[in-house]
């Protein structure tokens, strides 16, 4: 589903410049859980961007389902990316002034779906994340870990074929955190890729296969149950 191949990627600095990924190689089968972590600065927003077409590497290549990633026009990319990637944010990014119900259904009037499909497939996503009951509430009058599955729902209402969730839990409680991880499982149990970056060691072991990042390097790329059997000899 995603090839990387020896990315690299640097940020220009006045005259200076910050090479942030140094050679990234890595794929991911359809329907692999995979968390990424790293310390902060290591570069997982900056590959997990690149991942999600919100920008290019420098070099190296990225394919996508079959397609090639690279020189893409705004309008092409925009396209690729409805059609292939979810996104879930640790802020949510719900708009605050939409009821949780339009919230799930705005990709879906991108996508040029009329009102009235808008609203049932919107609803179906809803009471998938437990959250019918909820579909007329502002996010403000919702707990994080319910801002969160509107959140989930909206990525999903496009049903593309990849969810990239950047720090997912970050905002969470613990209790709330664990909820909404058996949730991303109970998603990835039915057959969606999903690649979570987090820096909590728990929520990587909720995944899996847990890839490092340290230094713009992967420095270990391990399989949960390989990481069990381990601790358990
Ligand atoms: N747009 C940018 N311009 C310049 N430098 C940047 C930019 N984005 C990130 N960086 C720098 O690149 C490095 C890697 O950042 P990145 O956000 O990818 O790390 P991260 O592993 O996601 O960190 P965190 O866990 O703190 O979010 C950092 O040193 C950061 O300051």
């Amino acid at each position: 589903m995603i090839e990387i191949k020896d990315l690299h990627k640097s940020y220009k600095m006045g005259s200076n410049s910050l090479h942030v990924l140094k050679g990234i190689n890595f794929n991911v089968q359809e329907g692999e859980l995979v968390s990424i972590m790293g310390s902060s600065g290591s570069g997982k927003s900056t590959l997990l961007n690149i991942l999600g077409m919100l920008d290019e590497a420098d070099s190296g290549s990225y394919t996508l389902d079959g397609l090639p990633i690279k020189n893409l026009n705004e309008k092409i990319a925009a396209r690729y990316r409805n059609k292939f990637l979810g996104f879930i944010f640790q802020s949510f990014n719900l708009i605050s002034y939409k009821s949780a119900l339009d919230n799930v259904a705005l990709p879906l009037y991108y996508q040029g779906v009329k009102r009235n499909e808008r609203i049932d497939i919107a609803m179906s996503y809803l009471e998938k994340v437990g959250l019918a009951k909820w579909s007329g509430h502002l996010p403000n009058e919702l707990s994080g870990g319910q801002k969160q599955r509107v959140a989930i729902a909206r990525a999903l209402a496009s049903n593309p074929k990849v969810l990239l969730a950047d720090e997912p839990t970050g905002a969470l409680d613990t209790k709330t955190s664990y909820e909404v991880m058996d949730l991303i499982q109970g998603i990835n149990d039915e057959g969606r890729t999903i690649l979570v970056v987090t820096h909590e060691h728990d929520i990587a072991q909720m995944t899996k296969r847990i890839v490092n990042l340290k230094d713009g390097l992967i420095i270990d790329d391990t399989r949960v149950d390989q990481i069990r059997a381990l601790s358990n000899v």
